[in-house]
C-alpha cells in the first residue's frame, strides 16, 4: 500500500470514528434522521461506484437490487428469522446477487447505451411488480427490530457508519487485487484486459454480483431506518438520478459515496427551502453527469489523480536531481543479436508457429495463407505497407479475429479454439498500436495488472528501470504517449510469456530512443525469457534487433529468413522499402 493509500484510509477511518462520536450529539432529530439517509444512500452509491466508478458499465437499476434486499430484510423480520438485522442485511444482499448476475448476462454481448436500456427495462418491470403488491409488515404496519446497542436514530446512525465502512475498507482491499484493478481496465478497452489474460466475462459478473449485494444492503439499511417503505422508495427515477450523482462524483472512492449520499438526502430539502420542484435536483445531477462527462472524469477521480500526479511529480524531482526532469535510462549496449543465441534463430525450435493464417473481412483477403514462426528466444519482424495486414497477424493469432483458417501453436499445442484471455494465460502477449492504460492507475498497479500475479516492487522497479519508464508510484496520467508504450511492453514482458506480439512499439520515439528501445529488446529473451515478433515501420530498428524478418504485402509473405538476406532482396526493396530507404548492410 503507499503512502497516499495508507493515508487516506487513515482519514477516512478517522472521519467515520469521529462521525460517530460527534454528530448524534449535536443533531436534531430531524437531522440525525437526514444523516441516516445519507449513509444509506452512501451504501447505494457504494454499489454504484463498483458498477459505474470501476468497471465503467451503465447500469441504471441499482435501487431495484436494493429493492430487493430490503424486501428480504422485511419479509425475514416478519416471519421472526433469527440471527437479527445485520444477519438479514447479508442475506438480502446475497438475495440481490443472482439477479445482479442475470442482468449482466446480457453485458457481456452488448454495452454503451443498449446496456443502459435493458438495465432500465429491468429497473421499470421491478417498478411494476412493487407496485402490485405492497413490501413486507406494510399491511399490519411491523416495525423493524434494530439491533441492541443501534436501536434508537443516533445509534442506528452509527450502525449504518459502521456497515458504510466495512463495505468500503473490503473494497479498498478489493481494488488491488486482480480483479479489482481488471475493472479499471475493463473501463477503457476490453480488448486490453483481454490481451492481459483477463476473462472480460467473469470479471464483469463479478462487479454485477458484487454491486448487487452492496446495493442489496444498501436496501435492507433502508428498511432498518424506516420500517414501512413503499415502492416510490425504489422508483427507477431514483436509479436515474443516483446514476446521474455517481458519475458526476465518483462514488468507488469513499468520499465520493459519502458525497452523493449526503446530496441524496439533503437535495429535497435544498429544493423545498429553495421553493423549486423535488425533481428540479435531478436536472442539476444530469447537468453535473453532461460535465463530468465532457472532463473525461468524476470529481473524485480528478482531485485524486492531481494529488497523486503532485505527488508523483515530486517523487521524479527528487529522482532527477536539480538539472533533470526525469532520471536518464540506463542505455544498454546495441547488440544485433541476443548473446544467448546458441544457433542461428532458423535452425531453433519454434515458440511461436503460425501456419496458414487467413483471415477474410468480407471481400478483404487481409491476410492470405501466412507462415510464420517465432524461434525460442528470437526477436522476429513482421514488416510491410500499410494495410498489409501485420495488425491482422497479430490480432488473428492472440485470438483477437474469430474465425481465421491455418493453425496458431505454442509449444507445440493448437491455440486456435481459444479466446484471447486463455491464449493469453497459455503464454501468448501482445501489445496495442493504440494504448489504452486507465490512467487512474500507478505504473506499479499497471504493471500487476499485465503480470496477473503479485509483482513484487523489486522486479516492477527492474522492469521500469530496464524500459527507461519513469518510477513505478507514478500514475499513468503523467507518462507521455511514447513511454506509454514501453510501459505497455513492460506489462506484457511482467507476464514472463513464451512469446509477445508487439505492434508497433516504438512509434512516436525519436531515432535515439528508438535505437536505444531496440538494444533492451534484444537483450529481452535472455534476460526475461520471452521470444519476441515485433511489428514494425522504423528499418533501423528493425535491422538492429530482429534476427528474422517476414515481409508481408497485401496478406501475403512476399519474404521471409535472415534479416539481412531479406533486407537486400531485390523483390522487397523493389516492392516495399524502395532501395533508397534501406541502410546499406
Ligand atoms: N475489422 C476490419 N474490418 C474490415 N477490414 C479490416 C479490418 N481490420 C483490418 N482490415 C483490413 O485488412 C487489411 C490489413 O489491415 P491491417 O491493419 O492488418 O494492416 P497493417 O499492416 O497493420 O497496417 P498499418 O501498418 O497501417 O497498421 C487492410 O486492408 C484493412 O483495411
Amino acid at each position: 500500500m503507499n503512502l497516499l493509500d495508507k493515508r487516506s484510509l487513515g482519514l477516512g477511518l478517522g472521519a467515520a470514528v469521529l462521525a460517530c462520536a460527534v454528530l448524534p450529539n449535536v443533531l436534531s432529530a430531524y437531522w440525525i434522521y437526514l444523516a441516516i439517509s445519507a449513509m444509506v444512500g452512501a451504501v447505494v452509491m457504494q454499489s454504484f461506484g463498483v458498477i459505474v466508478g470501476r468497471a465503467g458499465v451503465m447500469s441504471l437499476c441499482q435501487m431495484s437490487f436494493a429493492a430487493i434486499g430490503a424486501w428480504v430484510v422485511l419479509r425475514l423480520n416478519v416471519a421472526g428469522a433469527p440471527g437479527g438485522l445485520l444477519v438479514w442485511l447479508v442475506l438480502g444482499g446475497l438475495a440481490a446477487v443472482p439477479v445482479g448476475v442475470a442482468i449482466g448476462l446480457p453485458a457481456l454481448r452488448i454495452r454503451g447505451v443498449n446496456l443502459a436500456v435493458v438495465t432500465f427495462g429491468f429497473a421499470v418491470s421491478t417498478d411494476i411488480v412493487l407496485n402490485a403488491d405492497q413490501f413486507p409488515g406494510a399491511e399490519d404496519l411491523t416495525m423493524l427490530e434494530r439491533p441492541e446497542p443501534f436501536t434508537g436514530d443516533a445509534g442506528y446512525f452509527v450502525f449504518t457508519v459502521i456497515v458504510f465502512t466495512v463495505i468500503a475498507v473490503a473494497l479498498a482491499a478489493l481494488a488491488r487485487t486482480r480483479l479489482g484493478l481488471s475493472w479499471y481496465e475493463l473501463r477503457h478497452s476490453e480488448r486490453a484486459a483481454a490481451a492481459h489474460g483477463v476473462s472480460v466475462a467473469r470479471s464483469k459478473l463479478a462487479a454485477f454480483a458484487i454491486s448487487a449485494f452492496i446495493a442489496g444492503v444498501g436496501g435492507g439499511l433502508l428498511a432498518g431506518q424506516l420500517s414501512l417503505v413503499v415502492p416510490s422508495n425504489f422508483a427507477m427515477g431514483q436509479s436515474l438520478a443516483l446514476f446521474a450523482v455517481a458519475i458526476m462524483i465518483g462514488p468507488h472512492h469513499p468520499e465520493g459515496a459519502v458525497l452523493g449520499g449526503v446530496f441524496g438526502a439533503v437535495m429535497a430539502t435544498i429544493m423545498e427551502k429553495a421553493h423549486l420542484p423535488q425533481d428540479f435536483g435531478g436536472v442539476l445531477f444530469g447537468a453535473g453527469a453532461l460535465l463530468a462527462l465532457r472532463g473525461g472524469m468524476s470529481q473524485t477521480d480528478l482531485t485524486r489523480t492531481r494529488k497523486r500526479e503532485r505527488a508523483a511529480r515530486k517523487l521524479l524531482e527528487d529522482a532527477a536531481g536539480p538539472d533533470d526532469a526525469l532520471p536518464a535510462p540506463p542505455a544498454p549496449p546495441v547488440r544485433a543479436v541476443p548473446a544467448a543465441a546458441p544457433e542461428p534463430a532458423g535452425e531453433r525450435r519454434p515458440c511461436l508457429d503460425v501456419r496458414g493464417l487467413t483471415v477474410r473481412f468480407g471481400e478483404v483477403v487481409a491476410l492470405d495463407n501466412v507462415d510464420l514462426a517465432v524461434p525460442e528466444g528470437a526477436v522476429v519482424g513482421l514488416i510491410g505497407p500499410n494495410g498489409a495486414g501485420k495488425s491482422t497477424f497479430i490480432a488473428a493469432v492472440t485470438g483477437f479475429v474469430a474465425g481465421y483458417g491455418g493453425t496458431v501453436e505454442l509449444d507445440g499445442r493448437p491455440l486456435d479454439r481459444l479466446g484471447p484471455a486463455p491464449r493469453a494465460g497459455r503464454g501468448l502477449r501482445r501489445t496495442f498500436q493504440t494504448t489504452a492504460i486507465a490512467p487512474e492507475l500507478t505504473q506499479y498497479e499497471y504493471l500487476t495488472m499485465g503480470a496477473g500475479r503479485r509483482l513484487p516492487r523489486a522486479e516492477a522497479d527492474e522492469l521500469l528501470e530496464f524500459f527507461g519508464c519513469p518510477p513505478g508510484e507514478a500514475p499513468v496520467s503523467i507518462v507521455d504517449a511514447g513511454t506509454r508504450r514501453l510501459l505497455d511492453v513492460a506489462a506484457a514482458i511482467a507476464a514472463r510469456p513464451r512469446a509477445a506480439l508487439l505492434d508497433e512499439p516504438a512509434a512516436g520515439q525519436s531515432a535515439a530512443e528508438s535505437l536505444r528501445f531496440g538494444a533492451r529488446l534484444t537483450e529481452v529473451p535472455e534476460r526475461f525469457g520471452v521470444s519476441i515478433l515485433l511489428v514494425e515501420h522504423d528499418m533501423e530498428l528493425v535491422q538492429a534487433t530482429c534476427e528474422l524478418v517476414t515481409v508481408l504485402d497485401f496478406g501475403h509473405v512476399i519474404a521471409s529468413g535472415p534479416t539481412r538476406d531479406v533486407m537486400d532482396d531485390p523483390a522487397v526493396r523493389a516492392a516495399y522499402l524502395g532501395a533508397a530507404d534501406v541502410p546499406a548492410s
